[in-house]
């Protein structure tokens, strides 16, 4: 079995090469001419698999049977063209929500010590409620900070639902104009949803971002086109009265760089880039694959992950609860670092080139979870926010 396999996919050959022949292409390289003889195409979100490339490729006589991409996000996928031309096809779900929850509590953090505000203190409405979202608001509402949920589609899907079983989980859902209202931060984990009742592009419309509060924070980790980027442009160069935290954005990779620039925190879409996320994403598509292919999938996620560069970090007391906190997250990650790599590379290179070269050559990243924290005496008070916060928490 030939598998191709988009160069960004860590541990390619690990996983795919017991099922096959690998070969790696560069994601933005990858098109119907690349995959002519391959029986299975491997890729992540820059490569857009649309029902032209689809036909193309049958009209080949490829033999191609498989297409699975290691992401969450399917927008590049064109579901219905795989399933008409028979072609099996398989995502991610899930993989890399712990490490975009990780960016986002970073990046408040973050934000909270620059704006000198307590995030304890602050009410934060989550859009898009599934595996990112709901992650969220779990480990917020753990650390005491108080949020509102929105999940229109979700709220339908139960409410259906609980028709049959009787009333639960639908408590603390609100529609999104009570969430602008109020919240003090929006994060947007929505996916890419071009029509329908639930459609997600421009979510935030000219509208919605005019009705931000000043002092609101907005970050977005969903997709780019979830957000009017040009409304929200003029929003932070006319008033600039809010704060944007970016990881998503119109037209990657070539992204509007007045924007980037009046962004607190803009990041080239790397929120889910822990080396766990990807290898989540990668092992989730090997193991697809295999029983797609009707193969043994031996490699369990642990034969993949090494050891973290930093495993254990005792702390005794002094911090104050943030002080705490900040230390620990960015001992595993600092949004501030891609901030910086990424206007640093877009000059260097030009923006399209920089952002992709971000990306590409990504620092290792691990998850909160992959460092335990061992609470002297006098650091015993912080164990509830450390633990809600994701980290491993040991009292001894
Ligand atoms: N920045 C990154 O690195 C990164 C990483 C992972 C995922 N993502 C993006 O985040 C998206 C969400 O990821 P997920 O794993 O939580 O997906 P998911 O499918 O588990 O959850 C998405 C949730 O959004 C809800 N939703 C859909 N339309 C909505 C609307 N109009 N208003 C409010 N909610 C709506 C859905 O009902 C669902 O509950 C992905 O589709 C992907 O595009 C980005
Ligand atoms: O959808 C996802 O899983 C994320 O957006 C993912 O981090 C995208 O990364 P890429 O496929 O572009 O490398």
């Amino acid at each position: 079995m030939k598998i191709v396999v988009d160069a960004n996919v860590p541990a390619a050959e690990a996983c795919f090469g017991t099922l096959g022949e690998v070969v790696r292409v560069p994601g933005r390289e990858i098109d119907a001419a690349t995959v002519l003889d391959a029986d299975a195409l491997v890729v992540r979100s820059i490569t857009r698999v649309d029902a032209a490339m689809i036909e193309e490729v049958k009209r080949s006589g490829s033999p191609l049977r498989f297409i699975g991409t290691c992401t969450i996000g399917t927008d590049h996928m064109d579901e219905q063209a795989l399933a008409d031309h028979g072609i099996a096809f398989a995502s991610a779900p899930g993989c890399n929500a712990e490490a975009v929850v990780d960016y986002v509590l970073a990046s408040l953090a973050t934000l909270a010590e620059r704006q000198d505000f307590r995030l304890a203190e602050r009410r934060v409405g989550i859009v898009g409620v599934g595996n990112v979202g709901g992650r969220l608001l779990g480990r917020l509402t753990a650390m005491g900070i108080e949020c509102l949920a929105c999940d229109p589609p979700r709220v339908e899907a139960e409410s259906i639902e609980e028709e049959r079983t009787g009333p639960e989980g639908l408590a603390g859902f609100h529609d999104l104009d009570t969430l602008i209202d109020e919240c003090d931060v929006l994060c947007l984990h929505t996916p890419l949803v071009s029509e329908g009742p639930h459609a997600t592009h421009h979510l935030l419309d000219a509208r919605r971002i005019a009705a931000l509060a000043p002092g609101m924070v907005l970050l977005n980790a969903g997709r780019g086109d979830c957000v009017d980027g040009r409304a929200l442009r003029q929003r932070l160069a006319g008033q600039g009265d809010i704060t944007a935290v970016l990881d998503v954005w119109e037209h990657e990779p070539a992204i509007d760089a007045a924007l980037a620039d009046l962004a607190g925190i803009a990041t080239p879409h790397v929120a889910g880039y822990s080396l766990d996320g990807k290898l989540r994403g990668t092992h989730q598509i090997y193991r697809a694959l295999a029983h797609h292919a009707g193969l043994p999938a031996r490699l369990t996620i642990n034969d993949l992950a090494p050891p973290p560069p930093v495993a254990r970090l005792v702390l005794d007391g002094g911090l104050s609860s943030e002080e705490a906190l900040r230390l620990c997250m960015r001992v595993v990650h600092d949004p501030r670092r891609d901030h910086d790599s990424l206007h640093r590379e877009a000059r260097r290179l030009g923006m399209a080139k920089g952002f992709d070269g971000c990306r590409t050559h990504y620092p290792l990243r691990r998850e909160f979870a992959s460092l335990e924290l061992s609470l002297r005496e006098g650091a015993l008070g912080l164990a509830p926010l450390l633990t809600g916060a994701g980290f491993r928490v040991a009292t001894d």
